[in-house]
Order: structure tokens, then sequence, then C-alpha cells
């Protein structure tokens, strides 16, 4: 009889898998290729359309070669990419309109910033499940849309088409200008930012807060149904599945149930908790999306806890450190020495993702002393994967109610043996591993093999799991909190680099948002010295901030009334401009913020840390970010007023 496999695609950020399994679910094959990163300017990340297009060109045949397979042999062909990654392409020509915007790029900030100020923002995430971040895909439409001339024309006339990385592969397969199928699938549509997580169509309020015309965007399908069949590279096969790479890797690692949950460790890590099919909204940083959708099934959600830089960290400690040569000499390197000697890396290289959603953080390291080797940075580099799982973890368990008991893993980082222990140790739980590393291959492969029946069923499939590797925790607890407390220090230092933070996603630790504001206050009394400095500008800001600090302080974490009362000062700065009263309101606030700051930091937040738990700070936090979002809105809205019962007193 002759074997029939399915072929799976795993267009990654860093290379493109081409992988053949068979029916037991086992790899037959596998051929892959990098293609470059570009980095034009910091912050900014591009790949080149075609080179991926082209690298798939040759992987397709090498890997039915390597099997001595034919494409009729193949049964189905299921994709999973990248996602949010922004391609744009002429539909006649069928060239990209520059290259790929990608995930992992911040250009988007300003734009995303100056969204977040009009008066839809509010409803975006109640729309598409998703905070406004320049991780998604309709930000960087806007952006290419505002700044290439002509292009919002060719793209309302429907001549420059957008797609995510599945789009534009599934484009070219089934014949790119002369016919190619122009769709996404539901999960990929979800990191847009333009799908009604509901209706799971494109959303005219959104579309029009965004700004992207509907001619450009492709159909959105569901996660398994035949889209069309290949008339290049290797005709005839037939495209039964597309999923968003971590949604893959969710469907293979058979997390198929409410509850279950796996994190996949590559150039970033994402843990996605199975929620059933209703959407379940975050208030702790986590992301509402897609899992999957079968068929006309209806769809089912997830949670997602996204951690942008985890690999990439290990990459960099590699290529532009140049302190190992291969990225699995890093945990030689790590167990060159007993623990971190105090050290913590913060990667906000693109600001920081969940729980905390800060575009403007850039990385940190913290901790140095002349004791700090390169043994004690590499365990800090892998540390900081574990910490920020630590710190997902805690927010996916607040926001459903449940508490992880076990976490699956999969992903290139899973070979890290210090690592996995680490994340056991940091999470308290076991940490398992299935057999197929490869599981968002795996994910797809079984997404299409189902779509066109060659698989019957979803539990013919989890009988194909098989657990290969296991991690139990084993550190002492005191430890774990003294480090993780930390570890959350560190992170609070990175807020506010680039730009003024912005109102903190709700959830945060209370002890980071208070820290925040402090080191944006220093700032703008800093940058108020200067005397070419847009005072205005900078007056605004800091007026509000810290009547909206003050308020929020008093409010949530100490009685009302105690302190001194600012709100004269803040007035006469407002008022007057750059005259003598203001100057020397200017200068009392000055001394009182900076006494209070002292004070705030040596008394109630080390009071904080000793006696409050985890869960108790973030809710003071969602108290405090709500609390002082709203008096922030309010000073922009109608300027500075004393309300009655709402003294503004910094103690
Ligand atoms: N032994 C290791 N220890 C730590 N990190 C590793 C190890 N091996 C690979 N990595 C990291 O894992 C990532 C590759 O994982 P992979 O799952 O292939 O990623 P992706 O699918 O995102 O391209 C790279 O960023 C690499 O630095
Ligand atoms: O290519 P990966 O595996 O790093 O995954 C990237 C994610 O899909 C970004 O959201």
């Amino acid at each position: 009889m002759v074997q029939r496999y399915v072929m799976a695609i795993d267009q990654g950020t860093t290379s493109t898998r081409c992988i053949l399994f068979d029916a037991r679910g086992r790899l037959v094959s596998l051929a892959q290729r990098e293609h470059r990163q570009h980095f034009p300017q910091p912050g900014w990340v591009e790949h080149d359309a075609t080179e991926i297009w082209r690298n798939l060109t040759k992987i397709v045949p090498r890997a039915l070669a390597d099997a001595g397979a034919e494409p009729g042999q193949v049964a189905a062909l299921g994709i999973a990419n990248q996602r949010e990654t922004t391609v744009l392409w002429d539909r006649h020509t069928g060239l990209p309109v520059g290259r790929a915007i990608v995930w992992q790029d911040t250009r988007t900030d300003a734009v995303v910033e100056q969204l977040a100020r009009e008066p839809g923002a509010a409803r975006v995430r109640e729309l598409c499940g998703l905070p406004l971040a320049t991780y998604f895909s309709a930000p960087r439409i806007r952006w290419l849309l505002e700044r290439t001339p002509g292009l919002r024309e060719r793209a309302e006339r429907g001549d420059v088409l957008f797609g995510t990385l599945e789009s534009w592969l599934i484009w070219n397969l089934t014949g790119g200008p002369e016919g190619g199928v122009h769709v996404t699938d539901v999960t990929n549509a979800s990191r847009t930012m333009l799908m009604n997580l509901r209706t799971l169509s494109w959303d005219d309020e959104l579309l029009a807060f965004f700004g992207v015309p509907r001619a450009m965007l492709p159909r959105i399908r569901p996660s398994t149904e035949v889209y069309g069949t290949t008339s290049r590279v290797a005709p005839g096969i037939r495209i039964a599945a597309a999923l968003g790479d971590q949604q893959a890797a969710l469907f293979g690692q058979t997390c198929f149930a409410p509850g279950e949950a796996k994190c996949t460790y590559g150039t970033g890590s994402f843990l996605l908790l199975n929620t059933g099919t209703t959407p379940v909204p975050s208030t702790h940083g986590m992301l509402t999306t897609v899992g999957f959708r079968i068929g006309d099934e209806p769809a089912v959600y997830a949670l997602e806890g996204s951690m942008a830089v985890t690999g990439s960290l290990v990459q960099w400690f590699r290529d532009g450190l140049g302190l190992i040569s291969s990225a699995p000499e890093i945990e030689t390197l790590a167990r060159t020495v007993s623990d971190n000697g105090g050290c913590y890396i913060v990667p906000a290289f693109s600001g920081l993702f969940a729980p905390h959603w800060h575009s403007e953080a850039r990385g940190i390291i913290a901790g140095l002393t002349s004791y700090i080797t390169k043994g004690h940075l590499a365990r800090a580099v892998l540390e900081a994967t574990g910490w920020q799982t630590r710190e997902v973890v805690d927010a996916m368990n607040a926001d459903s109610g449940l508490t992880l008991s076990t976490l699956r893993v999969d992903g290139g980082m899973t070979a890290d043996n210090l690592l996995m222990q680490f994340v056991a140790d940091v999470l308290d739980v076991p940490v398992v591993r299935p057999m197929v590393a490869e599981t968002v291959s795996l994910g797809a492969a079984y997404a299409a093999g189902l779509s066109v029946g060659y698989w019957p069923d979803l539990e013919g499939l989890r009988r194909n799991w098989h657990r290969a590797g296991q991690w139990l925790p084993e550190m002492d607890p005191a430890r774990r909190e003294l480090e993780y407390a930390q570890w959350r220090q560190a992170v609070g230092l990175t807020f506010g680099w680039t730009r003024p933070a912005p109102a903190a996603a709700p959830g945060t630790d209370v002890i980071d948002l208070v820290q925040a504001d402090h080191r944006r206050l220093e700032e703008l009394f800093r940058e108020l010295r200067n005397d070419e400095a847009d005072r205005g500008a900078l007056v605004a800001e800091l007026t509000a901030l810290l009547a909206a600090h003050a308020i929020a302080t008093s409010r949530v974490l100490r009685s009302a009334g105690a302190g001194v009362d600012i709100f004269t000062d803040l007035l006469t700065l407002t008022g007057t401009g750059a005259d003598v009263d203001a100057e020397k309101a200017l200068l009392r606030l000055e001394r009182v913020v900076d006494e209070h700051i002292r004070a705030e930091e040596r008394g109630l937040l080390n009071q904080l840390r000793r006696t409050a738990t985890a869960a108790e700070r973030l809710g003071l936090g969602r108290a405090f970010a709500a609390e002082r979002a709203r008096r922030v809105d309010q000073a922009r809205a109608g300027g500075l007023r004393r309300e009655p019962g709402t003294p503004v007193h910094l103690s």
C-alpha cells in the first residue's frame, strides 16, 4: 500500500520548516531554512517576504525527497506561522510593498500612543480582546498607509493586499497573481486587532478606528478547511489548515479541553490556556484570542500570556555579545556558577509584553557588582525566561480563577535542562515535555489531517501524546519569593525608558506602578530645569500625573488627608506659566515630591513587600491604576479642579 503523509509548514520568526508526519504522528522528514533578520533602526525588525517564499520553494521538495514521497502521497498540508507580522503586496505583480514588519518591531510606538488618546480607544480591547500595543498588525498597516505615497488609494481599490505569513504563503501556493486565494485563518485574524472576537468577522468600528480599508483584507476562514490546492512548488496538494504558530502548538499538545495549557519556548515564549467556547476577558494583562476553530464548529478561545524576548535573549548573548558560540552553550556557561550573584536581566527589547504591556520600556541589567562574571550573566539570561513565565502564570491564574497544576512545554529552549528545572522551581509545579518537540508543526499537521479525514477525531490524537521529559520543583520557597521580589523590582526600573509610561495595564503590582510614577516625576522635574524644553507640555504632564498620583496613593494606599496640600502649587504652576510665582511653586513641589518619594519607597513600599501577598499587591495595583487613570483623564479633559472630599495631599 502507498504510504500517505501529512505535510506541515512552520513559518517561524527565524526559519521556515517543512515536515512530513505519518499517521502515528511521527516525524518522517524535515527540511529547514533560516531567513535574514533585518534591523534597519533600533526597535525595527523586518523580514523579506520574498526570501521566505523562496525558502519554501526549496524546503518543500527537499522534505518530499527525503521521505521518498511524491506530492500525490500528501493527504493534506497545514500551515502554522509567526503571527502579527505584516505583509502588504501588489495583487497584480505579486511583489511585496517593502519588507514585512515583524511582530517584535516597535516603530508604531507613537501611532499606538496617539490612538490610545482617541475616543474609540476604550472599545478596542472589548471588541478584539487585545490591548493597544505595537505587537499587533493593525497599527502597522496604519503606519504603512500613512507613510507610503499612494498606498491608501491602491489598498482601497484592492490592488494592494494585506496578510500575515500564512495568508501570503497560501496566496502564492495557490497561484499568486494568477488566481491566488486570499484568505486568513481565524486565529491569525484574531491577532490583527481588526476582527471582532464574537462575530469572527472584520469589525467596521475597528476598521474605522485604525483606518484600514476592507478591500485589502483576506477572507476569514476556520482553522480547518480546504482553502485551495497548490498549483506551484508541489502541485496538487490540498491546503487544509492554517493556525498561528502558538495556537498550532496548543493543538499539537492536544490541549483540546478547557483548563489545558501549554507554553512554547522559542524566539519569544507564549503560554496559552484553553478557555472553551466563550471568550474570557482579561483584567490581568493577558490576551483573549481564538485558540482554534474546526470547520463550522464554534470557535474555541484561549487566554494568552505573550513574552516577547526569551530565546532571542540567548541569541543576543551569542550574536550581540559573542559570549557563547551556540545557544546550548548558555547552559554550560550558566552551570559554572551556582546562582545569579544578584544579577537580573529584564529583556524589554520590544517593550514589555504580558502582563505589563509597556511599549516604552527598554531592557536593563540590574544588580551589577564586580563579582558578576559571564557565568552569572548566562544564568540571568535563562532566569529571565523563568521569571517572565512566573509573572504570566500568576496573571493567568488570577484571570481564569484556575490554578495551573502542570505546565506542558515545547520549543527550542526546552532542550535546556537548567532552564526547565528553573521554570518548575519558580512556578512550583511540574513541567512536562512531550516526545515530539516539533509541536507547532505537529499541530498544523493534526489540523490538516482532521480536516480531510486522515485522522478521524481529537481523541485519537490525544493518544499520540507521550511524555518524554519531566522536571519537578525543588526550590526553597523563601528563596523563590525573595528572588521574585528582586525580579519585579528590576522590571519596575524598565518602565518609562523611551517616554512616559502609559496608564498601566490593570493587574500590575502596585509597587511597580508607584515606583514607575516616581521615576517619571523625577524625570519631569529634571527636564523642567532645561530652558529649551517644551515647558507647556511638561507642566501639563507633571501636574496631571502629580494630582493623579497623590489622589490614587492616598485613596488606595493610606488614609486620605495625611501630608502636605499641593493643590494650590499645582494650580499656580498650570495657571501662570513661567513667572516668579510659578517658579516658586515648582521648587516647592520638587522638594515635597522628593521627600515623598524617599519616605514612600523606604516606608510604605517596603512594608507592602513584607506584609502583602502577590495577589493583594495585584489587587491594590488594579485599584491604583484605575483611580490614577481616572484622575489623569479628568485633569487632561478639564484642567485641575478641587473636588469636595478629595484632598490633593502628598505625604
Ligand atoms: N539549549 C538551549 N538553551 C537555551 N536556549 C536555546 C537552546 N537551544 C535553542 N535555544 C533558543 O531557542 C530558540 C529557537 O527555538 P525555536 O523553537 O526553533 O524558535 P522559533 O520557532 O521561534 O524560531 C532560539 O532563540 C535559541 O536561542
Ligand atoms: O516564530 P515564533 O515561534 O517565535 O512565534 C512568534 C509568535 O507567533 C509571535 O506572536
